[in-house]
């Protein structure tokens, strides 16, 4: 099929290098007859990494259509000139760096997680200026451009957007409740989330499903919340080995225990590292964590396929699978290009969606996507339990972009003891400190 016709669309990958591009390029690929593309380049900072999977993503593309240009670089004016899209997925430090965030506080006995905690925080304050490099480039290259923007900590990143660049044409988004939506569908006994309509409200990775619907309109929250108060997000009968990993087994069978501290919502799973951070360092190897699984899981099996790839000069019986992260910002794209006016979640300036928290803060609620962006659905007023969890969790988030923008140590030493996973100032400290020097050259110095 041709598809490099007038009207058909270029994009950017940023973070070409990461463990995600082959999925995003397989499901851009098989979605030419509803986002046309003309051209498609890689981004990255680190040619080297970025090469490693390149040479896989040009045969991709060339025996997928070959009227497609395919350009990878490392330099960011030919990356970011005449692009519509650029999907953002960057992780400042690498994975090493990620490791750090992880074990260091673990060593105090604190949540050591990649988004949650003072890991997540650290990662924050690292992620910013990585974040912004690329709006500006891609604010300077191709000012119609719209970023979709997974890089993590995507909390942080989407207050430190709404902060520093609060003109840009970016829009931060999570695959999470993606993931969530499908295990309510298979749970609820649907093909896919897609058949279901759902109200959601909360932050990034800390948030509460209060209705999903049929497409009926009859409400299946109460026997979706009846069957995770049994089974979590698992299915009976089921294990460990239906799981990419036994992270997300665990995960979904922990939902059991998030749930029933408010049997009238579906929880994030993301909220166990909050309501139950003792027991996450209890499962967790202070010396094997996440970074580790993913460095000999998804990282190998992806570059090694690749590497196959290259090899054979031939993607033909290729391991690689399309996954919900690909769908659901391919979806985005689709909706902004062809305004398609599809409901989705997004993280956005609350501005009173939810009318009892605080406008600015950056809140993860559904809006309706379309050509001019995008449309937040007003939520109402939200129960105190819920209220009080985010108020001091967004209090943190700003805390750390604080911190960014002047220097802080005080600021960061704030975020740190009030985060609800660690429990006295004295550890945030020691914890800080430790983090300051393995983050030296990424973060500001802290003053
Ligand atoms: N929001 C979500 O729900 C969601 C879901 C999955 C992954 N993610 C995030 O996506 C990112 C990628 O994850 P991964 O495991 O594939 O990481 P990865 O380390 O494999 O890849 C990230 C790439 O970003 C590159 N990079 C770093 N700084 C850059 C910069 N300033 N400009 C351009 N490129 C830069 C790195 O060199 C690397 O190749 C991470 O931030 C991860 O947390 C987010
Ligand atoms: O530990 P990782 O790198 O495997 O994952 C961290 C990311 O986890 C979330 O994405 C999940 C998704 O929600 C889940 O259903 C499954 O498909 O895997 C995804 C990641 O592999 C989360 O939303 C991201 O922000 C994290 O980066
Ligand atoms: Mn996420």
């Amino acid at each position: 099929m041709e598809n490099a016709g007038k009207n058909s669309i270029s994009v950017v990958i940023a973070g070409g290098g990461s463990t995600y591009t082959p999925e995003i390029i397989l499901m851009l690929l098989a979605n030419l007859d509803r986002l046309p593309l003309r051209c498609i380049k890689l981004y990255d900072n680190d040619g080297e990494r970025q090469g490693k999977l390149a040479s896989a993503v040009k045969i991709l593309i060339e025996e997928r259509d070959p009227s497609i240009e395919f350009v990878a670089t490392t330099d960011p004016k030919i990356a970011y000139t005449d692009v519509d899209f650029c999907l953002a997925h960057i992780r400042v430090g690498q994975l090493p760096m990620r490791e750090l965030d992880e074990k260091i506080p673990l060593k105090y006995g604190v949540v050591g997680q990649e988004t949650c905690g003072p890991g997540g925080l650290a990662y924050g304050l690292r992620s910013i200026p990585g974040v912004i490099e690329n709006i500006d480039y891609m604010e300077k290259y191709s000012p119609n451009c719209w970023m979709l923007n997974y890089s993590n900590p995507a909390a942080i990143v989407a207050e430190a957007c709404r902060r520093l660049r609060p003109h840009s044409r970016v829009i931060n988004i999570c695959d999470m409740p993606i993931g969530l939506e499908d295990s309510f569908a298979r749970i609820l006994g649907f093909k896919s989330r897609k058949q279901l309509d759902y109200r959601y409200f909360g932050l990034n990775h800390f948030g509460w499903y209060t209705s999903v619907k049929d497409p009926d309109g009859n409400e299946l929250l109460p026997k979706l919340v009846e069957h995770e108060l049994k089974y979590g997000n698992t299915m009976p009968g089921e294990s460990m080995d239906d799981y990419t990993d036994h992270t997300w087994y665990d995960t979904a069978l922990k939902v059991k225990d998030i749930v029933s501290l408010d049997p009238s919502m579906a929880p994030n799973s993301y909220l166990q590292y909050y309501l139950f951070p003792d027991d996450m360092v209890a499962h967790s190897d202070p010396q094997y964590t996440r970074a580790n699984m993913v460095m000999d899981g998804r990282e190998k099996r992806v570059f090694g396929e690749c590497a196959r790839i290259a090899e054979a000069g031939t993607a033909e019986g290729t391991s690689l699978r399309i996954g919900i992260h690909a769908e659901f910002i391919v979806d985005l794209a689709t909706a902004l290009a062809f305004n398609t006016h599809e409901r989705m979640l997004l993280i956005v300036p609350n501005n009173g969606a939810i009318e009892n928290f605080d406008p600015k803060a950056m809140v993860e609620i559904p809006c309706i996507v379309g050509k001019d962006g995008y449309e937040p659905l007003s939520i109402g007023t939200i129960p105190t339990f819920q209220k009080g969890l985010m108020y001091e969790q967004v209090c943190v988030e700003k805390l750390v972009v604080d911190a960014y923008e002047q220097h802080s140590y005080l600021k960061m030493l704030q975020a740190m003891s009030l985060s609800k996973t660690v429990p006295s100032a004295n550890v945030a400290k020691k914890i800080l400190d430790e983090l300051i020097v393995a983050n030296e050259g990424y973060w500001p110095e802290l003053h």
